[in-house]
């Protein structure tokens, strides 16, 4: 119910992109349906889309609209608006709460699609993060990371945002906080606080890239193990991390399956340096000025 009682009728969330400080990726699992065993590092970041869910009238079923300059391949008419991942949330959800799925979704979207950022998973999120309050279910983090987890790997850790470790297939979270020892580890090598994303029109498809890494591996000393899988089908992401270093990031890489690049970089001077070296050698096609960590926001609008 909203503050004065009566009950809620529209709710909207604002969910972060995540990205993978370290990614290890082992054998994959025919029980897994063939995802691969992971040990990461996951990081939200301050790009966020926002999902806006409204009641409908009993039995008019859902709907979905979709906003934002860079939809990628979402903008398709041929895209089926039942495959969209917020929509699978909210029929999962639905059944899991024996609720009806009539209501509106709305998606403002800011995160590159098929980027390696997880934006349909942090969608997702977004929408049982939405649902738990519209429907007043108001359960545990925990119980709706079940029912996350039963629609993609990464998407448990979009409902909680800041640093985990993902095992299992990336489903298994343990969060963890800005001052363990993991986070003050990496922080200190300059995983974290202002970053740039140098992001791409083109997109790769997850599959894609653990296929590839099946073949070719990962390069001994990348914290990513698909980096060079992504490189290898995407060549403009390895142009992009050499540019960065070379600028002054203090660190670059792929960002989970890729294209999009993330760079950390700790000054001005280093920020202006990365983002002239990208934009005169043309290695990306969109940089976005952001941070880490992020976490989810829920606001009830009505
Ligand atoms: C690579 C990572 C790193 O965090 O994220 P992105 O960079 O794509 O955002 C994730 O593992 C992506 O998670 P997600 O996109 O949810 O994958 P899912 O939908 O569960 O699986 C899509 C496909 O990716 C491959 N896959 C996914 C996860 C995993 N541990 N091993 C895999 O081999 C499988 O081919 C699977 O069928
Ligand atoms: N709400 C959504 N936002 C982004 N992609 C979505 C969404 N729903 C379905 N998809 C599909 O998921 C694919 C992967 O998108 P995304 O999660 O953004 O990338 P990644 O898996 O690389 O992090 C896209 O190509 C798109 O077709």
């Amino acid at each position: 119910m909203s503050g004065n009682g009566n009950a809620i009728n529209t709710v909207s969330v604002d969910c972060p992109a995540k990205t993978n400080l370290t990614l290890h990726v082992g054998k994959p699992r025919s029980e897994w349906g063939g995802r691969h065993e992971l040990d990461t590092i996951y990081c939200a970041v301050s790009v966020y889309d926002t999902v806006t869910a409204s009641r409908k009238k009993p039995g008019s079923g859902f709907s979905l609209n979709l906003e934002g300059a860079y939809l990628g391949d979402l903008a398709s008419s041929g895209n089926d608006m039942r495959r969209n991942h917020a929509v699978l949330a909210l029929f999962a959800l639905a059944e899991a709460s024996g609720h009806e799925p009539d209501v509106a979704l709305n998606i403002e979207k800011r995160i590159p699609v098929g980027a390696g950022m997880a934006g349909g998973s942090a969608d997702a999120a977004a929408t049982i993060l939405a649902l738990n309050t519209l429907w007043n279910l108001d359960w545990p983090i925990e119980r709706l990371q079940q029912v996350a987890a039963t629609l993609g790997a990464d998407m448990p850790f979009c409902l909680t945002g800041g640093y985990a470790r993902g095992t299992g297939f990336g489903e298994q979270i343990e969060q963890l906080s800005e001052y363990s020892d993991d986070v003050r580890n990496l922080t200190r090598q300059g995983f974290a606080g202002r970053l740039l994303v140098g992001a791409y029109q083109a997109e790769l498809r997850t599959p894609e890239v653990y296929a590839m890494f099946d073949q070719i591996g990962a390069d001994p000393g990348d914290n990513n193990h698909l980096q060079q899988a992504a490189i290898s089908l995407h060549p403009r992401s390895g142009q992009a991390i050499d540019e960065a270093l070379r600028a002054g990031a203090k660190q670059a890489f792929v960002s989970g399956s890729g294209p999009s690049v993330i760079a950390f970089v700790p000054t001005d001077d280093a920020a202006h340096a990365v983002q002239s070296a990208w934009q005169e050698s043309r290695c990306v096609d969109r940089i976005i000025a952001t941070k880490a960590p992020a976490h989810p926001i829920v606001h009830i609008i009505a």
